[in-house]
């Protein structure tokens, strides 16, 4: 679940953040810490996704501590269990932890703070240069905080799992119109710049009204969503699919200049047919048209227009 980079990004959202930064340098001054933190735990470490204000405090928001690091935040996430150390260069296990060894800190409170589906998003902890015996309130306080955030977790949960939904064409489960657009933008940006050509292939079934016709509008469905299915079996990671309504199809596709769009839809043709074999579904076929941006021409809705026409017309020229 802490995977997913939407829901990270958001995570990392100036308001969320501001807030965040807000309870963390409150929480330093009430345990009169020179640090405090929240940490996250990503695949690639533990990120200080915010940090005290304070000059004492040696680490920075935006720091990451590799997976193999004994610190005190790797235990709390572990063992998905509060960590108290009072007097930590007394306990052996701390030996080899360089906030320890090499920063000089002494204790560390820390809770751990999850997702809310259990699964572990990191720490919440303050840590100070001198021994420390915190009375149960500040305890609970640091619990209490933790809660909160845990809260705007579930706000930020919600909030993805919705534009997911916005985001999803609800009969075949691809991207509707205006997300695949809008995803197209940014990809046509970073091909541009990677000097790629970024390409719209406009995908259109014939004669498709004639199945609704004869076979009734649940089989007109499974054909539509044969035909995403498909789609989706013959795109990369990096191609970009939609469902524009009806029976009209868009992919956007980065790569060098070539035939290649013809053998990809030549796939696609093959995967189509077999899936509504398989399924005993009519035999419907499409037709396809592209075009393609250029260091001069870079237009979305012209390319999309280009590419319906381009498909248009191989739908009038078909035997
Ligand atoms: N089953 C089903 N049919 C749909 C859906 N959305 C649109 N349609 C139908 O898709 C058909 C599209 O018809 P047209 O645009 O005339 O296309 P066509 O019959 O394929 O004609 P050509 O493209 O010229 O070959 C219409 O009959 C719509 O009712 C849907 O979600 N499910």
């Amino acid at each position: 679940m802490d995977t997913d980079p939407e829901l990270l990004e958001q995570t990392k959202s100036q308001e969320t953040l501001a807030k965040w930064q807000k309870t963390i340098d409150l929480m330093a001054r009430v345990f009169n810490a020179p640090a405090g933190f929240i940490v996250q735990a990503q695949q690639d470490g533990y990120s200080v996704l915010v940090a005290n204000r304070n000059e004492k405090n040696p680490y920075s928001a935006g720091g990451v501590i590799p997976l193999d690091t004994n610190i005190f935040c790797k235990k709390v996430v572990l063992d998905n269990a509060t960590l108290y150390e009072r007097h930590a260069s007394t306990n052996q296990r701390w030996d080899t932890n360089p906030e320890v060894s090499e920063d000089g800190f002494e204790s560390y409170l820390g809770v751990p703070i999850r997702w809310p589906d259990g699964s572990a998003f990191g720490t919440l902890c303050v840590m100070d240069f001198k021994i420390t015996a915190y009375d149960i309130n500040l305890q609970e306080l640091i619990e209490h905080l933790r809660d909160m955030l845990e809260d705007d977790l579930i706000l930020i949960h919600r909030f993805s799992q919705m534009r997911h939904i916005a985001m999803l064409d609800p009969l075949t489960n691809i991207y509707n119109r205006r997300a695949v657009v809008t995803l197209a933008e940014h990809k046509r940006d970073i091909a541009l710049k990677m000097h790629m050509y970024f390409y719209c292939i406009f995908i259109d079934l014939n004669e498709f009204k004639a199945v609704n016709d004869q076979y009734g509008h649940p089989v007109g469905d499974k054909v539509l969503n044969g035909l995403a299915t498909a789609i989706k079996a013959v795109s990369r990671d990096d191609d970009l699919a939609g469902r524009m309504g009806g029976d009209e199809f868009l992919m956007f596709v980065q790569g060098p200049s070539g035939d290649w769009v013809n053998d990809l839809m030549q796939r696609l043709t093959a995967e189509f047919e077999q899936l509504l074999l398989a399924q005993n579904l009519p035999n419907v076929v499409f037709s396809y048209g592209h075009a393609m941006t250029d260091d001069k021409f870079f237009d979305l809705q012209q390319l999309i227009s280009l590419a319906d026409q381009a498909m248009y017309q191989a739908k009038t020229e078909k035997p």
